[in-house]
């Protein structure tokens, strides 16, 4: 095995059952069929089903595994295997080295014990002396920030110091593995971003395994995705913006409309991109860099032209990442039998690759006051030929400095 593998998944299989009843009888009989040397089958019983099927990656020493997939496809499952809660029903596990794991909140505490009792349960788990522990409890206190709570029972924490105390203890003790479920959403946004600091300055010297919803937080950090999807891997490997992508495809919704304010005066008729490749899905697909020009319909019964358009586009967690606004133009709006035509168009669109979609807001152009706005009305993909996940680009110019010595 190479040196510098810290973890090692070979084919491996979780089975579970639906019913608690059954699931009782399927593990009493398996025990006794272990106990007489019979192996476990691959076939499914009644209610049984495959929480993770035939699984198989390494992360090496300073690599992290973005492990991602919707509700339900196996993530926690596969943490607590490789954290050793639970057992595989097939294939074989390899962790070398110290395991620190941010698994469930408040896992691995003893609720009736003080934080600083646990952080001393927990350091001796890890396979830490006293003395080595007496020498981090400091730093471990202080990086959780709770040092006012820290002789108070865990089960009276709340669920953020539960995290701060877990994250702490994880981290500060140096392991050769992490692994971090997403408890760390639960944290508060200082903290999170303390803890994103902490993972920058270990990971050189640890394999770690990330689960996350957040894309932006997994394309951050991780080296490499393993994306599930009903116990199956549906895609591994470290072209992590593909993995993304994948992700993000898993979730496409339709352009349902959601119209948030309507006074009756104007409508949205239709949304159309052009420009577009010819794709297989519904959703248009839009090349980096490519002029981006869009055609709004609207149907008005009125003949008041003050209108002042937004178009806000937003990303796949719904924050705005850009808008146009049609403020007052040269050209007057023109409404013929009832509708209302408009054409954006902004040249070279340099938004990093992912999914949008498209909110639209009418106001008053004198009074400010909200006339329609219809949120999610349109969603398109940009797409990017090079397989990286860069950054909203912006056009700038650098002015170099010729005239000072340095
Ligand atoms: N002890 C258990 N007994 C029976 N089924 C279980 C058990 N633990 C998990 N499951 C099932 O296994 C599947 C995978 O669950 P898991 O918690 O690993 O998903 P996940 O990817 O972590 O989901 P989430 O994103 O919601 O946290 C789910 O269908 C879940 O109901």
């Amino acid at each position: 095995m190479d040196r510098e593998v810290l973890v090692k998944v070979e084919g491996l299989s979780k089975k579970f059952s639906k019913s608690l009843k059954k699931s009782l009888k399927y593990g009493v009989y398996d025990l006794l069929g272990n106990l007489r040397g019979k192996k476990s089958s691959d076939e499914l019983r009644p209610d049984e089903f495959y929480a993770l099927q035939d699984i198989n990656f390494e992360v090496r020493r300073g690599e992290c595994l973005g492990l991602i997939g919707h509700n339900g496809a196996g993530k926690s499952t596969l943490l607590k295997i490789l954290n050793g809660l639970i057992n595989p029903d097939h294939g074989k596990v390899t962790m070398r080295g110290r395991v620190g794991a941010l698994i469930e909140l408040g896992a691995g505490f003893n609720p009736i014990m003080t934080g600083r009792e646990n952080i001393y349960n927990n350091g001796a788990v890890l396979g830490f002396s006293k003395e080595e522990i007496d020498r981090k409890v400091e730093s471990i206190i202080d990086f959780a920030e709770i040092r006012e709570f820290i002789d108070m029972p865990v089960q009276n924490y709340s669920s953020g110091m539960k995290v701060r105390l877990g994250f702490s203890v994880a981290a500060q003790m140096e392991p050769d593995i992490l692994l971090i479920d997403e408890v760390l959403a639960v944290g508060d946004l200082g903290f999170v971003l303390k803890c994103f600091k902490q993972i920058d300055t270990i990971l050189p010297n640890t394999a770690l395994v990330f689960v996350s919803h957040s894309m932006p937080m997994v394309s951050r950090i991780a080296t490499q995705i393993l994306m599930l999807d009903s116990g199956k891997t549906k895609f591994i490997g470290s072209q992590v913006s593909q993995g993304i992508d994948l992700y993000y495809e898993r979730f496409q919704t339709g352009n349902e409309s959601n119209i948030v304010f309507d006074d009756g005066q104007i409508a949205l008729d239709s949304v159309t991109l052009l420009n577009v490749e010819n794709s297989l899905t519904d959703l248009p697909k839009l090349n980096w860099n490519s002029d981006f020009i869009i055609k709004i319909k609207f149907n008005t019964s009125s003949d008041n032209i003050n209108f002042q358009f937004t178009l806000i586009i937003s990303d796949k967690e719904q924050r705005p990442v850009a808008s146009f606004l049609r403020n007052s133009s040269t050209q007057q709006l023109l409404i013929k039998k009832n509708k209302l035509e408009l054409t954006l168009r902004h040249k070279n669109l340099q938004l990093s690759k992912g999914i949008y979609s498209i909110s639209i807001a009418v106001r008053d152009i004198k009074t400010k006051q909200p006339i329609y706005r219809s949120n999610s009305c349109f969603n398109f993909q940009i797409i990017n030929t090079d397989q990286v996940w860069e950054p909203m680009l912006l056009n700038a110019e650098y002015i170099v400095d010729n005239s000072s010595t340095i």
